[in-house]
């Protein structure tokens, strides 16, 4: 856990790393730091490297090229030690089908050679299901044992590789708080997740790959900023050709008006301004900046015309 002036190295190091299956390039040269007390989002498209970076950060791959320290260690050489002081939840897991859960999490923290923690069930809604069979859990339930399981152990490191889907939102929410709860202690949490409303709830940091490299990284607000914002209205009454002269791109679907701009407020303002001079209602009126979703849908559609080019 965090100390009172903190460790003087990032609990997650990557820098430069490559990772190759034979001849493909699965990650090349990702870099990011993850501090004790941080959530940071790993997010992508399907096949962008995600995985296999997690993988190589919990010691079950070797890079090709560049580095990882996870609380200043090699993984791959200090599996072990990393053990007791890193927790993993994937989209696998491997309980004994025959143990009840409440045996599972005994015999869990008997190999952590942690005291009992009962509590731990309680805190992913489990309690009711402690004499429940494993083989008889449903899938979100699993998941949610898996979660609780990681959290017992107080990891420093927790790697979390899409935890919540098939959840309910009541879970989602819940499987958050602990999240939550436990950055709040001090855990660095790598997470990755194709929720991106998930990254937004959660995430200090976020870093988008796509086909094995970081194409976007920072706060979910910088990495939006980046991006067009965008400024929807219905006006009534509606004439196109006497819109005020807007620094962004706008585009009229029926009686919608869109405006795609980087100067948000300027534009708004101008339009706030023509509607009060003519008369206009600017009914529906919608203006923010660019989602993570956005921001997804624009790599894609860059990313498919580099393709047909
Ligand atoms: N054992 C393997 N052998 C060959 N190629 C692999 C192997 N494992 C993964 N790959 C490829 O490496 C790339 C990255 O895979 P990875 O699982 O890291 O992506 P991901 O971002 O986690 O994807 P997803 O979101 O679909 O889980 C993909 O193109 C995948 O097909």
């Amino acid at each position: 856990m965090t100390t009172t002036t903190g460790p003087a190295f990032p609990a997650v190091d990557v820098r430069g790393l490559t990772c190759r299956y034979g001849a493909f390039t699965a990650v090349d040269d990702v870099s990011f730091a993850v501090h004790p007390g941080e959530l940071f989002a790993l997010l992508g498209t399907n096949g962008a490297g995600k995985t296999t970076t997690v993988e190589t950060a919990l010691g079950l791959r070797r890079p090709a090229a560049g580095t990882v320290a996870v609380l200043d260690r090699d993984p791959a050489r200090h599996r072990r030690d990393l053990a007791r002081r890193v927790a993993a939840i994937g989209q696998e897991t491997g309980f004994a089908e025959g143990l009840t859960v409440a045996e599972t999490l005994r015999l869990w923290t008997d190999l952590h050679r942690l005291p009992p923690r009962p509590a731990a069930l309680d805190r992913v809604d489990l309690a009711h299901r402690a004499d429940l069979r494993v083989g008889d859990l449903s899938g979100g339930e699993r998941r949610r044992l898996d979660l609780a399981l990681a959290a017992a152990t107080e990891p420093e490191v927790l790697f979390a590789d899409e935890p919540t889907p098939g959840l309910d939102p009541a879970s989602r929410r819940r499987t958050w708080d602990l999240l939550r709860d436990l950055t709040a202690a001090g855990t660095a949490v790598v997470l990755t997740t194709h929720y991106l409303d998930e990254a937004a709830e959660l995430a200090d940091h976020v870093a988008i790959m796509d086909r094995g490299r970081i194409v976007r990284f920072g706060t979910v607000a910088e990495v939006t900023a980046a991006h067009e914002a965008r400024i929807t209205m219905r006006p009534e009454p509606f004439d196109p050709l006497d819109l005020p002269p807007l620094e962004g791109r706008t585009a009229i679907d029926g009686d919608t008006l869109t405006v795609r701009t980087t100067a948000l407020q300027a534009d708004l303002h101008r339009l706030l301004d023509w509607a009060a001079r003519t008369g206009v209602d600017l009914g529906d009126l919608k203006a923010g900046p660019a989602t993570l979703d956005e921001v997804f849908a624009e790599l894609e559609s860059a990313r498919t015309e580099r393709t047909r080019a």
